[in-house]
Order: structure tokens, then sequence, then C-alpha cells
């Protein structure tokens, strides 16, 4: 064995470690989890519905060809119908092949968006309510923010039945992103996907500002936003393993340089930026708005403890008086539970969906917890 083979191999093992013994998987990982990560990506297909229905579906292959994932809602809750998802009927031929790429809609927009279906689930669990106004602060390349967006103006899609509502609400998306070449792919991605009109009314805004430097940048920073969405960056255990195996099968161009890059450290530094990007997004929440935490990794430092570790801090800086406010982890109500256990586990502070989920649904890697921003009372 060369020893470039040696040390991936004993790299290979260390992070088997880790997930299947230093964290809670156990026999699990080796069994379900490690197989189900390295299994094939399952894609969905998130409708935009900026675009007429029937672009949609010529674009996917026909209304027959496909069917909705129906998400976890309260019944009565007509904002159900709010976010499209799609997969292969179960009659397809190969119900796990890729959709199309998008096409251009007869209005110009971009028909649909390929996605995991748990990140539209994470998106759809923030309740985003017509004249919302939503902070989506990690937002390249900007899958969850067209999914944010289809709530916020229904009355601009050509497929709403009715008269513009009367009065509505101006609402607002601001998507953020820091990298550069990121954010210019965001804001491409974006300006095909809504009507150019939020753009040039500045309802719909791409900022590129450092979401761990505090809330004061953001238009509506202090405190003016209805929702917040933290997708935060994280360790990507799944993408890792997948460039891993590309990497050993010998693919051109493919190196095993992000298992390479990998450590049990990986993690507490991730850790750390996921939890001052939730700080900025409690600061930039209203009082009586909601935070959702998003990362799609399995570590449960990079969910669960950052949530703990955010928590602890706000009560030390209520004791010290530094904040007026504090923050809560979201219980959704209970049909709704019922709905989510279809696609996830629960955590102590949120829900994991996970790809080896008995459903056999195969989403995921995705981690969600919703926090609210309460006031405190008096003294
Ligand atoms: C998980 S990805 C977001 C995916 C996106 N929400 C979507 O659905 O298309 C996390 C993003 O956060 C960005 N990011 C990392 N650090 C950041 C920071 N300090 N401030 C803002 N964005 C950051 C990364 O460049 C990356 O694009």
């Amino acid at each position: 064995m060369t020893k470039s083979k040696r040390s991936e191999s004993s790299q290979q093992d260390a992070f088997a470690a880790h997930f299947a013994l230093v964290t809670r998987y156990g026999d699990r990982w080796t069994e379900f989890l490690h197989p189900s990560l390295l299994a094939k990506t399952r894609y969905a297909v998130l409708y935009n519905r900026y675009a007429p229905s029937i672009d949609f579906h010529s674009a996917v292959g026909g209304s027959g060809s496909i069917e909705r994932v129906i998400l976890p809602s309260a019944p009565g809750d007509i904002h159900t119908e709010d976010i499209q998802i799609h997969v292969r009927n179960k009659n397809a031929e190969d119900r796990d092949a890729p959709f199309p790429q998008p096409g251009h809609a007869s209005n110009g927009l971009l028909t649909h968006w390929n996605l995991d279906a748990a990140s539209a689930l994470a998106v759809h669990m923030l309740h985003i309510v017509p004249g919302d106004r939503v902070l989506d602060l990690c937002a390249a390349p900007g899958g969850k923010s067209v999914a944010i967006a289809q709530s916020i103006w229904p009355y601009l899609q050509p497929d709403y039945p009715g008269p513009p509502m009367a009065g509505a609400k101006k609402g607002a998306l601001h998507s953020n992103e820091f990298d550069r070449t990121r954010n210019r792919r965001l804001a491409e991605n974006l300006s095909q996907y809504l009507p150019a009109s939020l753009a040039a009314f500045g309802q719909q805004k791409v900022l590129q500002l450092d979401g761990t430097k505090g809330a004061q940048g953001f238009p509506l920073g202090m405190g003016g936003y209805d929702k917040v969405l933290v997708d935060a960056p994280c360790s990507s255990e799944r993408h890792i393993l997948h460039a891993q195996a590309k990497a050993s099968s010998g693919k051109a161009g493919a190196v095993a340089d992000e298992l390479a890059r990998w450590s049990p450290a990986t993690a507490k530094r991730m850790a750390e930026t996921q939890h001052e990007l939730l700080m900025t997004a409690l600061r930039a929440v209203r009082i009586g708005g909601t935070v959702l935490y998003a990362t799609c990794s399995i570590s449960s430092e990079e969910n669960d403890g950052v949530v703990e570790k955010t928590l602890a801090q706000l009560e030390k800086k209520v004791k010290k008086g530094e904040i007026t406010w504090t923050a809560e982890a979201m219980k959704f109500d209970a049909p709704v539970e019922q709905g989510l256990e279809g696609f996830a586990e629960r955590t102590t502070y949120g829900w994991l969906v996970l790809p080896d989920h008995p459903s056999g649904g195969r989403w995921g890697p995705l981690y969600f917890t919703k926090l609210i921003k309460t006031i405190l009372p008096p003294r």
C-alpha cells in the first residue's frame, strides 16, 4: 500500500470511528447510515410559482409523471399549498432519475429548482405568510431563497386565483451571502426565478455581509425581520463521503482532499461560526418573530450543540442585563409533529432528516430547529 493510500484509509477509519463511536450513531452508522449517505443523491423538484404551471409541467415531463410531496401542516392550514415539491410518480420507470434542468417559461422566468426535499421541508417549517419580511442569512446558491419567496407574494404568481390582494403587506426578501463568487451566482439565480419588479422596488435584495459580525448592517437588522433562515455552512459529511468515493474510484480530476482536511476539530470550528450566525439571526428578528436554524451536518455538535450553546449564552446575557429579550426552541402543533415523523427524527431541540429514515424517503441529511424570540417580563 502506498503512503498516500495508507493515510487515506486511516483517515476513513478516523471518520467512521468518530461517527460510530464518538457521536450517538453506534451500530447504526455501519449498518444503515453510512451506506445511505453513500447512495446516489435523490432529488425532488420545487415548482417556481412565479412561472405558469403549464410551463412547469411541460419542463418536467407532464403532470401524470410526478406527484406532490405533502409537507406536514395543521388541518385547515392553507399554507400547505405554498411550497410545491414533487417527486417522480411511483410507477415511473426510474423513480430516481434526475429531473431535467429548469427551462424558461413563457414569462421568461425559470420553471423549477432541483433540490433535496428536506431543504424544502425546512423552509416550509418557517411558515412564511404573504407580506413577511424575511432574511436568508446564508443564501447562495439560492434554492431556499426561491422556496421562501413562493410564500411572500402569491398575488404576483400567474396562477394566483383572484385579483391582487388589496392592501397586501409589501413583504421583503433579503438574501445574504458573504463569499463574493457565490454572491454573484446567488444574484444571478434569483434574477432568473423572481419577478424583476421585486428587485426594482427594493422588496427583494441581495446582500454581501459577514453574518457572524452582528445584525446592524442588515437593512431591517435591528429587530425588524419577521422570519430569519440560517442555513449555516457546516461539515457536510455526505458531501465529503461522495467526494472521497469519487476519488477512490479513480474518476479523473477527483481528489480526496475533503476527507484529508476533515478532523473532529472541524465540527468544533464550524460550531463557533454557526453560533455567531445564529446570534446575528436572533438579533435581526423582531420580538415574536422566528428563526429557523438548519445545517446539512450529521454532527450533533453542529446541530443541537449550537442551539444549546446559544440558549446558554442568551441566559448569561439576560442575567447580566445586556439584553431584554430571549429565545426558546419551539414545538410544532401535534398534527405537524406527527407529519414530521414521516420524514425526520426528533432531537433535543429540533428535527433531523437522515437518508436511512424508515420511511425510505432517502432525504437529507438536514437538521433544523425553530426558535421564537420573546420579550422578558419586566423585573
Ligand atoms: C449551506 S450553504 C447555503 C445554501 C443555501 N441556503 C441554499 O439553499 O442554496 C451556506 C452558505 O453560507 C455562506 N457563508 C459562510 N460563512 C458566512 C458568513 N459569515 N456570512 C454569510 N454567509 C456565509 C457560504 O459561503 C455558503 O454559501
